[in-house]
């Protein structure tokens, strides 16, 4: 079976344009939510995944595989690093296009084991919009940002409207939020709008 499923983008697309208020390459993107589990400091097991903005619409992301995320003894689940995949995906577009989105479809491409211990150095990417069609790629290497590819993906994300979240979320969870967002000052107002 070919581990190639298609043309990517699948239909033609538009270039990315990263938003006027995209923050630049450099910057580290905080955690979005921190019940978050793939990037949330309240998540004990989460996997606590880490970004910074890259040039030219990337986001460069990283987590490490402990006890916890493990499928087999001393290998990560694929599941999880599907969820890796989604968190860093997800990033790259409510960061750079902020445009509240959610994920439609993601295909992953596990090339190499992923040993607990090690470092998944993922580089997402913006590939082009659709309309509301976001088509987003990555790849994650082992323990380096050269290192061999361990997983690949691709996805495609939907652009939603705010009412997305607090309809079928937890409308006192996001009260909450936006007042702690609030607080501790960590995002302006205006950045509520993009993915809670
Ligand atoms: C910084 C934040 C990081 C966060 C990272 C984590 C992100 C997440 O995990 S989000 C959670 C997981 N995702 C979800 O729960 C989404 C659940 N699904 C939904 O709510 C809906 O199906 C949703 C919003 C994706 C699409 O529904 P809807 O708004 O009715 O739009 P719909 O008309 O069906 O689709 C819009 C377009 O996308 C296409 N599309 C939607 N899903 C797919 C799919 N799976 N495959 C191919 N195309 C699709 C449709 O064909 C349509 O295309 P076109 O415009 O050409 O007709």
């Amino acid at each position: 079976m070919s581990r190639v499923s298609g043309p990517w983008p699948p239909v033609d697309v538009e270039p990315p344009a990263a938003h006027p208020k995209a923050p630049a390459p450099g910057t580290d993107l905080g955690v979005h939510y921190d019940e978050c589990f793939g990037c949330g400091d309240d998540v004990e097991a989460g996997l606590h995944l880490r970004s910074t903005v890259g040039e030219g619409n990337t986001v460069h992301s990283k987590f490490t595989v402990t006890p916890a995320h493990q499928g087999a003894p001393g290998l990560a689940h694929g599941g999880l690093l599907a969820c890796a995949f989604d968190e860093a995906l997800g990033s790259a577009v409510g960061n750079l296009l902020r445009r509240p989105a959610v994920t439609g479809k993601l295909e992953t491409d596990f090339r190499r084991p992923v040993p607990v211990g090690s470092t998944l150095y993922i580089e997402a990417r913006l590939d082009g919009t659709a309309g509301r069609k976001i088509y987003v790629s990555a790849d994650g290497r082992l323990d380096a940002a050269d290192g061999p590819i361990a997983v690949s993906a691709r996805g495609l994300f939907v652009q939603v409207g705010f009412e997305h979240f607090s309809t079928h979320g937890d409308p006192q969870a996001l009260d909450k939020l936006a007042e702690a967002n609030r607080k501790n000052e960590r995002t302006r107002g205006d950045e509520w709008e993009i993915n809670p």
